[in-house]
């Protein structure tokens, strides 16, 4: 049987299907409902749906496959049955297997049927919230509460870093608002506020709620730049400077203080932590997913880290980008472009002239390719440039956006 870990969304959304809390919805959409919904927000059946759900998976997965679901860490969550391939997407019912559920407030995380089960007889006002709810709301809520002699089901929508804190905050509420549950539900964000809010709706009544109230969109105030994550990321041919550069910025901020720093050294990582990979495009990439992790991980707990690979390859930089977005930290990329003359003729380590009398397959610039980026947030030819104002025009960078003071 194939396996597929599904992102985090799907994997929100496929919680869901399986909980009920969906409901009538078992599966992940064919394209004929998912279209259908983009037209006329309902189903082919005409049954009222808000938002496409729907599972991208490999090409060579067949109609027919039944596919086992993990989540990141490896468990197995669910079996689909794939029904219909469309492009990427997969569709077909779900089928939930027996796994504990853990993580963060796991035992507020209760099925639909579970909660319908506890409730009293009579009006239930849900409300889902993505952020704390201030006095006012909350006095609004009661209010609204008391005039409907209705029980109060508070629904945290949790999704990603902030899950826990929204959590919190409704146990908080729940302490002001007597008689009160709360239920942790792991509903993604939609982009569109319409779809978000309609979604929201069709899963509280689901979860049993005869009216529903939403919750106000959270004001995200991030902390200032010197507080927040950093990956300066380096990219560039062999022999550009990055090393050179990468390390002079290091030293620099650790003579400075003020920020942790972890240097991602290429030779260190080749040595440790991507031994044994080669330099075809799928190690290449695996290099640079795991340098992003780690350097993702650094950042979401407020450290910088400078990073000074290669990475050739336009998309994997992007996806490097998106993982320490996605944990709140900043992504600086910094294009060490020195032309391949310049970089040819330092030969610092001799690979250059072993490329071209092909004893090295493979080597970027020569025999590989290097894709150059068009979103640098800094470009620094060093051809002709002292080492100290490479790094010096890197400071500057970090302290125009005010990650250093
Ligand atoms: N085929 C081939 N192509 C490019 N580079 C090669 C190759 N073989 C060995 N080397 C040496 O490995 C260093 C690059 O490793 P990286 O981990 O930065 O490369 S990548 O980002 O995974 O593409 C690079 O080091 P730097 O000179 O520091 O860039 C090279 O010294
Ligand atoms: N302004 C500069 N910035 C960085 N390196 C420079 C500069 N000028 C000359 N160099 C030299 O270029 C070489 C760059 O090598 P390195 O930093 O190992 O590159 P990479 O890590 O990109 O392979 C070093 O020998 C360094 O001394």
């Amino acid at each position: 049987m194939t396996e597929w870990t599904p992102d985090a969304r799907e994997l929100a959304d496929l919680e869901l299907l399986l909980s009920g809390a969906f409901a009538p919805l078992t599966g992940f959409l064919t394209s004929a409902d998912a279209s259908a919904v983009a037209e006329n927000g309902t189903l082919s059946d005409g049954t009222p749906w808000p938002d496409p759900i729907t599972l991208a998976l490999p090409d060579d997965v067949p109609p027919g496959a039944r596919v086992t679901l993990k989540d990141p860490e490896g468990a197995a969550v669910a079996v689909l049955t794939v029904e219909e391939r469309d492009g990427h997407h997969a569709a077909g019912p779900v089928k939930a297997l027996d796994v504990p559920v853990f993580g963060p407030f796991a035992r507020l995380r209760r099925t639909p049927d579970e909660v319908r089960k506890d409730l009293p007889h009579g009006e239930i006002l849900a409300v889902t919230m993505r952020g704390p709810l201030d006095s006012t709301v909350l006095e609004d809520v009661a209010a609204t509460a008391e005039e409907l002699e209705a029980t109060v089901v508070l629904m945290p929508l949790v999704f990603g870093e902030g899950g826990p804190a929204v959590v919190r905050a409704a146990l908080k509420a729940s302490e002001r608002l007597p008689g009160s549950t709360v239920v942790a539900v792991p509903l993604a964000p939609r982009e569109d506020t319409e779809i978000d809010l309609e979604l929201r709706e069709h899963v509280a009544r689901n979860y049993g709620a005869t009216e529903h109230y939403a919750g106000p969109a959270p004001i995200v105030i991030p902390g200032p730049p010197h507080r927040r994550g950093l990956v300066v990321f380096f990219t560039g041919l062999s022999g550009s400077g990055k090393s050179t550069v990468a390390r002079g910025l290091r030293d620099t901020l650790l003579e400075r203080g003020g920020r942790t720093v972890t240097y991602l050294d290429g030779d260190v990582v080749r040595r440790l932590l991507s031994a044994g990979l080669t330099f075809s495009r799928e190690d290449r990439d695996l290099n640079i997913r795991r340098i992003g992790f780690v350097a993702a991980e650094v950042a979401r707990h407020g450290g910088l880290a400078i990073c000074a690979p290669i990475a050739p390859y336009a998309s994997t930089r992007d996806e490097v980008r998106a993982m320490v977005e996605e944990v709140g930290a900043d992504f600086l990329l910094v294009h060490v472009a020195t032309p391949l003359e310049e970089c040819e003729r330092r030969d610092r380590k001799g690979l250059y002239a072993k490329a071209r009398a092909g004893l090295i397959p493979e080597f970027t610039g020569i025999s590989d390719p290097y894709e150059e980026p068009d979103d640098a947030e800094l470009v620094l030819d060093t051809t002709g440039m002292t080492v100290e104002r490479s790094v010096n025009t890197v400071l500057n960078l970090l302290t125009s956006g005010g990650w250093i003071r």
